[in-house]
């Protein structure tokens, strides 16, 4: 345990998978828990420290330049920031245990993939792209998925994000790229935003993006939580065998919870009204041991299908579809521990795609060979020098031994001094591994060759055809929100040229889509440019219009009312009645009291996932509270009109919404009809909750969305 360590252990400790992999966690990290209970303060050196005072001449004279205690402590908070991530600056993290589902020696030589129910410690770290570390979670974007192995032949990351495919092909546009998305360079407006003319010249005049933009406009770019999102490695990675054979593969993380995703006016919201929307949601969920899974599964390929599907593997815009290539599916990954201080955790986890083990090796994708650059000295930027990989949440769970020394920060004291290899002043150590527990890393057989040149590979040539391939295979409402989400975006664009541009290149993908934006923003009918039209569709690429495979940490609204004690005693029977589904109930009301969780002046319909009118508080919701004017008595306590509000909101964003009894008025009040799909009516709290918990299932009634 840590020298430093004082007190009884912390009960958040404590929560944790009940499995070896996080029980190696929990004894690797109590080696630094600084626990500051039934203490005295200290200087940073050790000093006791008395008061809180700083040392000045004379009662009511200057500050003392020797007083160190208050230097110190100034000092130390002057330099507490770091300089966030160049990217993904905004995230949240939590540990968890990998367990692989078999033997997978027949295809890598990746110890953590050696053995059936093997466990593994791991991190993952969610994230936002575009938007500084205090932007809204729910900002629209691509999301990152980090995830990081601390396997027993050392670490390995798979740095991917929530959308399988990227923007660019070659990894010396990203500074481009990030330059076009991050806010302007004269008044830093947007932000967190890619609404804007710089976003969408980018995207317009390097159609590389088109792809990756569609599935981030189409809902996989505002999440319902962490949660309810897939990875992807995005990039082709060879796996590689102990007898030095390689296939080709697509890393897949299946999330066990199913996808869902927020529609655009929910975002809005939710960043408003709780910027921490997803972070908080991950939070809770693993605080209340509801532990989120992924399935981490590969589509295999061979060597020979580099080119043989029409496309080329090393090209990280396309995906393979799963029709061509089923995904194979390795192992489980389940979050189940928070980290218990944020910095030291989740801000100073530095992954990078170099991080991997024997029986993984790289391909020739040159995105993925720019980032081998770009990790490794973005971080030695963030920390301040080369020892980052001594940081707890860094450091690898095995031994390490070599001869890099020295550096800022350094945490050991390495006691061999003749820090050279081949030596014999130290017995010859560190030795190479085939020396002593058998192969070390290795590379794969690969041959190269070529001449120089600066081009981008012909077989990289078609950016439109997958594009193309992902709005055929999306149902008309996921279309809608491509267009609503792309008319939102290009109307805040100021240049005509740019969304002149737009339109030539989203019309390569679709006439109707460029059509359909095209009006939106006033410019004419584009004549289809059929080049790259075709009718191909492939499944599994939605966010919308599948069931959700787990209730677990959804959240009902109770709408109810302090005037009538019964309509607030309903939420105890509907907590109960979903319990064993996971679902939690909130109870709103007016004001708080006793079985009341929330007020209406505190409440929007983006906080839940579903709700239900109490019997009893239709009085809340009449019509006249539309009049603007403020109310009188309960009515005062919340914005007129609000629990109305909060009823249509949930309608309008396509989630399940029910009523007991009486409770139908404000149905009626709000013209939702009971007979639209996912809207319930009963008599009892009970008979209603077989539909709140089908309708949750079903997370968006699409048919909500008007279509144009
Ligand atoms: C397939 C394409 C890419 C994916 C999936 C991806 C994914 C990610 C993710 C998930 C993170 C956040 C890691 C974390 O949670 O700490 C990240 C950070 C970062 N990415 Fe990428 N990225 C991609 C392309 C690139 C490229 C091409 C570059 C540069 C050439 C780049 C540079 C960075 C940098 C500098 C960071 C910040 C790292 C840090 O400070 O620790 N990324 N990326």
């Amino acid at each position: 345990a840590c020298p430093y360590m004082t007190g009884e252990v912390d009960s958040r400790i404590e929560r944790r998978g009940d499995n070896d992999a996080a029980a190696d966690t929990e004894e690797f990290l109590s080696g630094f828990y600084l626990k500051d209970q039934d203490v005295y303060l200290t200087s940073d050196v050790g000093g006791p420290i008395e008061d809180q005072n700083s040392l000045s001449a004379g009662e009511r004279g200057p500050t003392l330049l020797e007083d160190f205690i208050f230097r110190q402590k100034i000092q130390r908070f002057d330099h507490e920031r770091v300089p966030e991530r160049a990217v993904h600056a905004r995230g949240a993290g939590a540990h968890g245990t990998f367990t692989s589902y078999g033997d997978w020696s027949n295809i890598t030589a990746a110890s953590f993939l050696s053995a059936k129910g093997k466990q593994t410690p791991m991190f993952t770290r969610f994230s936002t792209v575009a938007g500084s570390r205090g932007s809204a979670d729910t900002a629209r974007d691509v999301h990152g998925f980090a995830t990081r192995f601390y396997t027993d032949e050392g670490n390995f990351d798979i740095v991917g994000n929530n959308i399988p495919v990227f923007f660019i092909q070659d990894a010396i546009l990203f500074p481009d790229l990030i330059h076009a998305v991050k806010p302007r360079g004269d008044n830093e407006i947007p932000q967190a935003a890619t609404a804007h003319d710089s976003a969408w010249d980018f995207f317009s005049q390097q159609p590389s993006s088109l792809h990756t933009l569609l599935w981030a406009m189409a809902g996989h770019g505002i999440p319902r939580s962490f949660r309810h999102v897939d990875g992807f490695g995005v990039h082709t990675y060879r796996l590689v065998t102990d007898d030095g054979k390689t296939k080709l593969v697509k890393f897949h993380w299946k999330g066990l919870q199913g996808k869902a995703s927020l529609v655009w006016e929910e975002a809005q919201q939710a960043a408003g009204k709780n910027p921490d929307f997803l972070r908080q949601d991950l939070f809770e969920a693993i605080e209340a041991d509801r532990f989120p899974e992924w399935e981490l599964g590969v589509q295999i390929m061979e060597e020979e299908d580099q080119l043989r599907f029409g496309f080329d593997l090393f090209d990280p815009t396309k995906i393979v579809p799963e029709e061509l290539v089923p995904v194979t599916k390795l192992g489980k990954m389940q979050l189940n521990r928070n980290p218990l201080n944020y910095f030291a955790e989740t801000e100073q986890v530095m992954f990078q795609p170099g991080h991997i083990v024997r029986g993984v090796d790289f391909t020739e994708d040159p995105l993925l060979q720019g980032r081998l650059f770009s990790y490794l000295d973005t971080q030695l930027n963030r920390h301040g020098g080369p020892n980052f990989e001594q940081l707890p949440i860094n450091r690898p769970r095995v031994p390490i031994h070599n001869n890099n020394r020295d550096g800022a920060g350094q945490m050991f004291i390495p006691l061999n001094k003749d820090a050279y290899s081949p030596n014999t002043q130290n017995s010859g150590s560190p030795k190479q591994a085939n020396q002593t527990v058998g192969k070390g890393f290795f590379t794969s057989d690969r041959t190269t060759s070529g001449k120089l040149q600066r081009t981008v590979s012909t077989t990289f040539e078609d950016v439109w055809s997958q594009p193309r391939l992902f709005w055929n295979s999306l149902v008309a409402a996921e279309k809608q929100f491509v267009v609503d989400a792309m008319r939102f975006e290009t109307s805040n664009v100021k240049s005509d040229i740019v969304q002149n541009n737009v339109i030539i290149q989203l019309n390569r993908i679709s006439n109707d889509l460029a059509t359909r934006v095209a009006e939106a923003i006033g410019i004419s009918a584009p004549k289809p440019d059929d080049t790259f039209y075709h009718d191909n569709t492939t499944a599994h690429i939605g966010a919308f219009g599948q069931k959700l495979k787990t209730l677990e940490g959804l959240k009902v609204g109770l709408l109810a009312s302090v005037s009538n004690k019964s309509s607030i005693a309903e939420g105890a029977k509907l907590q109960s009645a979903l319990k064993s589904a996971g679902v939690d109930v909130v109870v709103v009301a007016e004001r708080l009291a006793d079985n009341v969780n929330q007020t209406y002046s505190g409440s929007d319909a983006v906080q839940f996932d579903a709700i239900v009118v109490a019997n009893g508080a239709e009085g809340l919701f009449s019509g006249k509270s539309f009049t603007g004017k403020p109310g009188k008595g309960a009515a005062s306590l919340f914005p007129a009109g609000r629990p109305l509000d909060i009823l249509l909101d949930a309608f309008r964003f396509g989630k399940p919404v029910a009523a007991v009894g009486n409770g139908k008025v404000a149905l009626r009040n709000g013209q939702i009809s009971s007979e639209r799909d996912g809207v319930y009516v009963a008599d009892s709290v009970e008979s209603l909750v077989k539909g709140v918990k089908e309708g949750l299932s079903t997370f968006k009634f699409l048919d909500r969305f008007a279509l144009d």
